[in-house]
């Protein structure tokens, strides 16, 4: 396959974007991902990112020879590969544990403050904050954890935070397989506290509500007064 070549030959480092953006698919709701954005393997991946991050800090005027800066372009692409940007790629998409809802409980399941930490797409610097979800069971429960390892894995990737909270919501949908599902994250951008507005003291609020969350004030109400209850 051409593109694959093409990719396969930029270790070599001419990567020509222009060339490699052709192809377009929405996956894993929408991430703009390339149709060969798994072709190439994760070695090559932090291999291709080493060197260019290399070249970053070569243009940048750092001394590549000091010996607290030389590991740091492997550094940087193994944290992007294997942690930091571990969410874009489906292989790494946790299982979510289901088990029979025998204790017949109807009411809603909250699970709040779970810690997020993502990247603005925009400019590659940290997005962190709080997940809350609820979900009212459907025949099924899901283990507590896969709720967190859920918010996590989307969170391991660019994001806006509209794009977060829509993905965390429609993959508990499926995951759950009800309607009946509620999200709000609320986060904080470095790209808006450390650099330019500087503004440290604003966070960004944002939410999924779907089913009967969507439909019925008093149940979107009843999960938000959970949130202010005192732990
Ligand atoms: N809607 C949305 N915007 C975001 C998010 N994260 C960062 N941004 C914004 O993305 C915008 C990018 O705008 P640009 O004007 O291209 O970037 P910039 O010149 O660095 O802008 P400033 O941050 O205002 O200095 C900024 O306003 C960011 O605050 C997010 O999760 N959602
Ligand atoms: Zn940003």
């Amino acid at each position: 396959m051409k593109q694959k070549e093409t990719l396969l030959n930029s270790a070599g480092i001419d990567l020509n974007i222009e060339e490699l953006g052709d192809e377009h698919v929405a996956f894993s709701h929408d991430t703009p991902l390339r149709g060969d954005a798994f072709e190439m393997d994760d070695e090559l991946k932090m291999e291709l990112i080493e060197k260019h991050f290399k070249e970053i800090m070569y243009v940048l005027g750092l001394d590549l020879t000091d010996d607290s800066l030389k590991g740091t372009p492997k550094r940087v692409a193994k944290m992007f590969v294997k942690e930091v940007f571990s969410g874009l790629d489906p292989k790494n998409k946790p299982e979510a544990k289901l088990f029979e809802n025998k204790f017949r409980y109807k009411e809603m399941l909250v699970e709040k403050d779970i810690t997020f930490y993502s990247h603005c797409e925009h400019h590659f610097v940290p997005i962190f904050g709080k997940a809350h979800v609820a979900y009212v069971s459907n025949g099924h429960v899901i283990g507590l954890s896969k709720i967190n390892r859920i918010v996590q894995y989307f969170a391991k990737r660019p994001q806006v935070q509209e794009r977060l909270t829509v993905q965390i919501g429609n993959e508990l949908r499926e995951a759950l397989g009800t309607e009946d599902v509620a999200v709000i994250l609320d986060a904080d951008h470095m790209c808006v506290s450390s650099r330019g507005v500087k503004d440290n003291s604003s966070s960004t609020v944002t939410s999924f509500y779907s089913g009967i969350f969507e439909k019925e004030d008093q149940k979107r109400n009843e999960f938000l007064k959970y949130l202010e209850l005192p732990r």
